[in-house]
């Protein structure tokens, strides 16, 4: 049997050393204030058992993280629906690029860059009677965690400073792609990004990816085939213009965010997650990136 736990205490032995750690994010002031020498790896295996090491239990800023879990709650109320709207194709650009989004009409190229996951905000602002209250709701349900909670000082500073984000919402809601008011979608937009997790707390979360739809607590939130869909969404999207280096590295799903976390699965055996503040010039944790490829190439456990 693999012995998850050595393994993930000698990459965070090692990872911890080393003097290169990237560069925190500095354009959401509120994140810049994060220390450079965090570092936390979990492990949740689907069989229930758990490993972990370093800082894994610290809620940070999971940012981008949470365009997977809107993306699951806007497909559990639209279903297929959702792809009239947003495609499902590889931007190849970072994640705030704009002149795609206006060569292409305002669909956005996939919902985890910044402008699909704008228009998946507004799909659930159309749904959702308490947007807000009913989002952070259901990421506590699928967690199995009432502690979870907004950032409200991320959320204000990125709408202080989040000019690129403004853009692509007006660009979306010219091309007649945000039904919602600008306003709105981009407060939720704010305020999802700002969720505050461990990365025990988002392992737990991205279960329902690797369980066929369902959560820890054993309920099916959304059908197997979307399951499917999203997984397949987070390999060719989840690291925007890193993607394929992602696949290639690590060979796995996942989602990073700019808090410096990321979280990645193997379907039908774990979801394993990393937090290192330190992020490389794509905008993926650096350090993250490096403890999931020694992981992947220590266990030979990855989808290829
Ligand atoms: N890559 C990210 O984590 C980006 C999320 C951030 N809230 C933004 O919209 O810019």
């Amino acid at each position: 049997m693999t012995d998850f736990q050595s393994i993930i205490n000698n990459i965070h032995n090692q990872l911890i050393n080393e003097e290169v750690k990237g560069v925190v994010a500095s354009y959401i002031p509120e994140l810049f204030k994060q220390d450079i020498n965090s570092f936390g790896i979990f492990l949740q295996h689907i069989d229930g058992s758990t490993y972990s090491a370093g800082q894994a239990e610290t809620p940070f800023s999971i940012q981008s993280i949470s365009k997977v879990l809107a993306l699951s709650k806007a497909i559990a109320f639209e279903d297929n629906r959702i792809w009239q709207r947003v495609d499902v194709e590889p931007s190849g650009n970072p994640f705030n690029h704009l002149s795609l989004l206006e060569l292409e009409n305002g669909i956005p190229r996939n919902p985890l860059i910044n402008s699909g996951a704008l228009v998946i905000a507004d799909i659930l602002l159309t749904h959702l009677k308490n947007p807000k209250e009913d989002f952070l709701n259901y990421v506590r349900t699928i967690a199995n965690d009432q502690t979870i909670n907004y950032n409200t000082k991320v959320a204000a500073s990125e709408k202080r400073t989040g000019y690129t984000n403004y853009a692509a919402a007006n660009l979306l809601k010219s091309f007649k792609n945000l039904t919602n008011d600008v306003d709105d979608v981009l407060d939720f937009y704010f305020h999802q990004c700002s969720i505050d997790m461990s990365c025990s707390q988002l392992a737990k979360a991205f279960y329902l990816f690797a369980n066929s739809g369902k959560c820890v607590n054993n309920i099916q939130h959304i059908p197997v085939s979307q399951a499917k869909r999203i997984n397949a969404i987070m390999l060719t999207c989840g690291f925007y213009d890193e993607a394929g280096e992602f696949a290639f590295r690590v060979g796995l799903p996942g989602k990073s965010g700019v808090g410096g976390g990321i979280v990645a699965l193997l379907p039908n055996k774990f979801i394993i997650s990393t937090w290192a503040p330190g992020l490389n010039a794509k905008g993926n944790s650096l350090l993250g990136m490096q403890a999931l490829e020694l992981f992947t190439t220590q266990t030979k456990l990855s989808i290829f």
